[in-house]
């Protein structure tokens, strides 16, 4: 299938590549030309470990453009998978998304056979048949599910895990309005084993913020589980490891600690609360569930403060700038609202990651960036933000380490240490 794909960021490069790899032929447009001549290259224009090698094998199936209404008229479906970042209210910004959707129109003006779009952003349930289908078939002059097809597709990857949960996901979902497009992708994605859900385009939509906002709650619940738990000397981990068991729960993402981050978890819970209060509805798990999560840094900050009482012009290091390991991905870490309060209290400090230090310090230009690890240690006392597999290979002696996720090499070995939940 010749396959248009609309975002080259983490979604749209991860989407394109597989596809291909898969056998299709893949043209990516996308606003940003840093990012197509990246790919015209043959490199991945984001981070994400085996990315690359997968790009050089499928060369021949990958090409850019800068034109995306040649691209639609050139293929049979097009993947939009810009970004839906939140506005100043939480609510869903669709500004990347209708602007994309007003190229793809003009595409489709002339041309003659049936072409479907599909949304893989993240959209609140009824945008893609409200003002996306809107503003195609204004710039287009033609009828959707008639004269074109449209779709949601949403997207569950991971980053840094992100071909496999591609290439290998718990489930597809297919919505969509009209049989051409749901023959389109069945075909697409015939080869998947997985279970497949068909259904109408809203609840594919409300299926990816479900699942979001119930991740990010299951992360919170934990979290608050584990600040009683820890004050009842009692280890958390040990609770969830128990309370995961139970078949009905299971034990995935019950990982305390300081809290979610990423370009996802935080923007979808916010913009499920504001999309719900337009339609009347009070989110108070939700709600509940941001606030936990807002907290959770701060009190990593708190322990560092009940420590050293006057933190001005003491050096504190940070071990971990990325919202998880593995990326290079630093929004929303929770390593931002750390930083933010050490600098507030006039710490001095110095931070290493492995990836993420460039991107960190485009936000954080005035602190201190160490060559290594640990180069961090020597600090008056040490912050551990992201979990990256490296930090479980030092040797903490000597160091007080303040734990925000879990390294168990920095229990064993720190001369002070202390655990955000446990
Ligand atoms: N990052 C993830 O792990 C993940 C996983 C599942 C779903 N999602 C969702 O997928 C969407 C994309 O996320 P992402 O992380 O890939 O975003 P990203 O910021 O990495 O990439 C988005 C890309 O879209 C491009 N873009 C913006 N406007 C455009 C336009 N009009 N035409 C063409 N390109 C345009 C940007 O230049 C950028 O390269 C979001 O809705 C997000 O919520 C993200
Ligand atoms: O037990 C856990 C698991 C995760 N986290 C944190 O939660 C955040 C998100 O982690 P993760 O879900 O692994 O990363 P994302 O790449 O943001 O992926 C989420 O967001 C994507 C975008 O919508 C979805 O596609 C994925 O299914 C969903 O897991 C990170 O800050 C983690 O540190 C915890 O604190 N405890």
């Amino acid at each position: 299938m010749k396959i248009s794909i609309v975002g080259c960021g983490y979604v749209g490069t991860v989407t394109g590549v597989c596809f291909a790899d898969f056998g299709h032929d893949i043209i990516f447009y996308d606003i940003d030309g840093k990012k197509l001549d990246l790919l015209a290259r043959g490199e991945a224009p984001i981070y994400e470990p085996s990315l690359d090698g997968l790009i050089r094998k499928n060369r021949e199936h990958l090409v850019t453009t800068p034109d995306l209404t040649a691209a639609v008229r050139d293929t049979d479906i097009t993947f939009v998978c810009v970004g839906t970042p939140s506005r100043q209210d939480g609510s869903i910004d669709l500004a990347y998304i209708l602007s994309a959707g007003a190229t793809i129109g003009e595409g489709l003006q002339e041309m003659p056979g049936f072409h479907s779009i599909i949304v893989k952003s993240t959209v609140f349930p009824g945008s893609t048949e409200g003002p996306v289908r809107s503003v195609i078939e204004q710039e287009s002059g033609k009828q959707a599910f008639v004269d074109f097809g449209l779709g949601s597709n949403p997207e569950f990857l991971r980053e840094g895990n992100a071909v496999r949960d591609f290439c290998e996901p718990d489930r597809i979902v297919l919505g969509t309005g009209d049989t051409r497009t749901a023959r389109m992708l069945g075909n697409l994605y015939a080869s998947f084993t997985c279970p497949k859900i068909e259904t109408s385009i809203r609840t594919a939509e409300m299926i990816k913020y479900a699942s979001n906002a119930f991740l990010a709650t299951k992360i919170s619940f934990a979290n608050e589980i584990g600040n009683l738990a820890k004050k009842l000397g009692i280890d958390s981990e040990e609770v969830f490891a128990g309370v995961g068991l139970d078949s009905r729960i299971g034990p995935a993402f019950f990982r305390t600690g300081i809290g979610f981050g990423g370009s996802c978890f935080p923007k979808d819970v916010r913009a499920l609360i504001a999309g719900a209060g337009g339609h009347g509805e009070d989110l108070h798990v939700l709600h509940a569930a941001l606030r936990v999560n807002e907290d959770q840094p701060l009190r990593l900050f708190r322990l560092i403060q009940a420590r050293i009482p006057d933190l001005k012009g003491r050096r504190i290091g940070i071990l971990g700038l990325a919202f998880k390991p593995d990326t290079d991905d630093v929004r929303e870490s929770r390593a931002i609202p750390i930083v933010r309060a050490l600098l507030d209290a006039g710490a001095d400090i110095i931070a290493y990651d492995p990836l993420a230090m460039e991107n960190f310090a485009a936000l954080f230009p005035q602190i201190d960036y160490a060559p290594s690890a640990r180069a961090v240690l020597s600090a008056d006392a040490v912050l551990i933000t992201t979990e990256w597999e490296e930090f479980e290979h030092l040797d903490y002696s000597g160091a007080t380490v303040i734990d925000g996720r879990r390294i168990a090499a920095a229990s064993r070995t720190a001369e002070i240490y202390e655990g955000v939940c446990w």
